[in-house]
């Protein structure tokens, strides 16, 4: 599948999908008319033994030789319609697996702070029920789009030969649905499709968002009226629902109800013909049934429209993220022995003309440790993000060992760079996994990091030691342990820049203490950025930068501070006050 391009939209963009399993599609095509041939085949013999029976002398034989081949047409049919059914869906998984792979792979080159950025809710349903969607389209829409053009188109061309004036009163529901199809798929309703698909988007955020609130929920007494975001995607989906269905319904039901009594008008025609002796009995009956019987696919084609709407909507998003602006790297550098990280007039903003950092400058010495510290929302994470490109800066660079780091391969820069996030992600596998995390390391090499992240202990206390699965089945490790064996992931990455979110901001005053002698085995001879609110953790770092506001308000060593800037001063005398502060019943 070519992404070059700016992405195709609607039925185009679903058939550019499905074009990449052409030939399969091809096969599930042919089957599928092969059958609709063949399963008018037993209804048009029913005109031929209705014409044996009545015949003076009856030809037994001649009977049972229609019915023989009307049983075997009927048994090849459901043959082919199975083969048919096979092959669609192999091509259908074919490429849901290709473009779930694709998606990923995508997913993994887009800026990592998209995916942070990205709400959780409307990306499961993006990767899951939109890719879903398309299965349904290419295994069941496409034949059943095939059989319903030709199962008409050869039906009707053989009533054409037997009576032209009854099978111009079969062709009524087509111009029917020719005549309703752009009232009840029109302009009023594809936009109430796109209002419908983002409703949905909101009630599924809302969802993921009411579970993870749910500890909190309950603790305030609420329940899920009282969750009011929640109720209100809810009630906001549900009004959209009604108003989606009121608008299809009325042009649909009028289609419907024709349909299920179209053979009202051959019936009548049929019968003046019959009593006017313009045409036998059989021919009535032949009418009957296969003048009304090519109807049925077509009720296929009726809720084809909406479906493809509904489909294309979801591919639109999935295009979104197959098709996004991924990270560009402007060269191909590599990097030398300097591991020096320098802000060089750095300004970056999440919204236009809204600066989270703002002219942001200063310079991580190589093998030195420098704080940010400032008050909650003055930079310092964004800061440290982008050094490992979550996102880039809008203006300015970051420098490391003199290059700007949109000039470095990507995978050279993260195998440079080792982040310790304040939130932990485990994975569901093994503790061992965990902490290697397909890096190419030994046994020993992991237990030996784990040992310097003071790990060990704990993990040798589970039931598995390292083999013990992580989750619901296995180990449940409490919020410092979980951060040590990041740690220990650090430990192993072994990387000559490190960025350390809040490293020891789930820990109790042993737990600290065990992170920060991890942390100092950690930390000899690399370059490191440390965000820390606990500034007593940091006064002997070579370099401390205040942030206030997305600028840098001030630079220097603990003391060059104290000595110079009171906002600094203020922090240490509040963060020393903090340490006498007791709660009071
Ligand atoms: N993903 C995001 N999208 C939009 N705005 C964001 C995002 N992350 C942070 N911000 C905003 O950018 C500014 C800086 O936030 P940042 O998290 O860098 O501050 P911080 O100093 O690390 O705060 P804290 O100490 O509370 O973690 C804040 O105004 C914040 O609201």
């Amino acid at each position: 599948m070519s992404h070059e391009n700016q992405p195709k939209s609607g039925i185009s963009r679903l058939l550019e999908i499905a074009g990449t399993k052409r030939n399969l599609l091809i096969v599930a095509g042919v089957l599928a008319v092969a059958h609709a041939l063949l399963s008018i085949v037993p209804y048009a013999l029913v005109y031929y033994i209705i014409d044996a029976l009545l015949a003076t002398p009856m030809d037994v034989e001649v009977v049972r030789l229609y019915i023989f081949r009307s049983v075997f047409a009927a048994v090849a049919a459901y043959v082919l319609l199975y083969a048919s059914g096979m092959a669609s869906h192999v091509a259908a998984f074919n490429i849901l697996y290709e473009l779930r792979r694709q998606m990923a792979d995508k997913l993994g080159r887009l800026p990592l702070g998209f995916i942070n950025r990205s709400n959780s809710g409307a990306l499961k349903k993006i990767l899951a029920d939109d890719v879903e969607r398309i299965e349904n389209f290419i295994a069941h829409s496409i034949p059943d789009l095939v059989k319903a053009v030709a199962l008409p188109v050869v039906t009707l061309g053989y009533l054409f030969t037997v009576n032209w004036q009854l099978a111009l009163t079969s062709c009524i529901p087509i111009v029917l649905l020719a005549v309703m199809m752009p009232f009840m798929f029109g302009k009023k309703f594809k936009a109430m499709l796109a209002e419908y698909h983002t409703s949905l988007e909101s009630m599924n955020s809302g969802i993921v968002e009411f579970v993870r609130a749910m500890p909190v929920i309950k603790i305030f007494g609420h329940n899920a009226e009282r969750f009011d975001k929640y109720s209100q995607v809810v009630h906001r989906f549900k009004q959209m629902v009604i108003a989606y269905n009121s608008t299809a319904s009325p042009a649909f039901g009028v289609f419907i109800s024709f349909i299920s009594n179209a053979t009202l008008p051959v019936l009548a025609v049929g019968l003046y013909l019959y009593f006017s002796n313009g045409i036998t009995l059989s021919t009535l009956f032949l009418f009957l049934i296969l003048g009304v019987g090519y109807i049925r696919p077509l009720f296929a084609l009726s809720t084809l429209g909406p479906q493809i709407s509904v489909i294309s909507h979801g591919v639109t998003r999935l295009d979104e993220i197959l098709f996004g602006q991924e990270q560009e790297t402007e060269g191909d550098a590599h990097m030398g022995m300097d591991f020096s990280v320098q802000f060089k007039n750095v300004s970056f903003g999440y919204q236009k003309h809204q600066y989270a950092l703002d002219n942001v400058s200063f310079e991580v010495q190589q093998g030195t440790i420098t704080a940010l510290v400032g008050p909650s929302g003055s930079g310092k994470s964004t800061a440290a993000q982008l050094v490992a490109r979550f996102w880039d800066v809008d203006s300015g660079a970051i420098l490391i060992g003199g290059q700007d780091i949109r000039k470095i391969r990507p995978e050279e820069l993260m195998r440079n760079v080792a982040f310790v996030f304040q939130d932990s992600f485990m994975f569901e596998q093994s503790i061992f996994e965990n902490i290697r995390m397909g890096m190419d390391r030994t046994r020993d090499e992991v237990i030996e990091a784990a040992n310097a992240a003071q790990c060990h202990a704990f993990i040798d206390r589970l039931p598995f030691g390292y083999d013990t699965p992580w989750g619901h089945s296995g180990a449940h490790l409490s919020g410092g342990e979980q951060q040590r064996i990041q740690l220990a992931r650090a430990i192993l990455k072994d990387a000559p820049i490190l960025v350390l979110d809040e490293a020891t901001a789930f820990s109790d005053p042993e737990n600290e203490y065990l992170i920060q002698a991890a942390l100092n085995k950690l930390l000899s001879n690399k370059t490191v950025i440390v965000i820390a609110h606990r500034l007593s953790t940091i006064t002997a770092c070579d370099q401390i930068v205040v942030m206030r506001q997305g600028a840098v308000e001030a630079k220097g060593t603990h003391e060059e501070l104290l000595a110079e800037c009171l906002m600094y001063t203020g922090m240490w005398h509040a963060h020393t006050r903090a340490g006498d502060f007791a709660l009071n019943y």
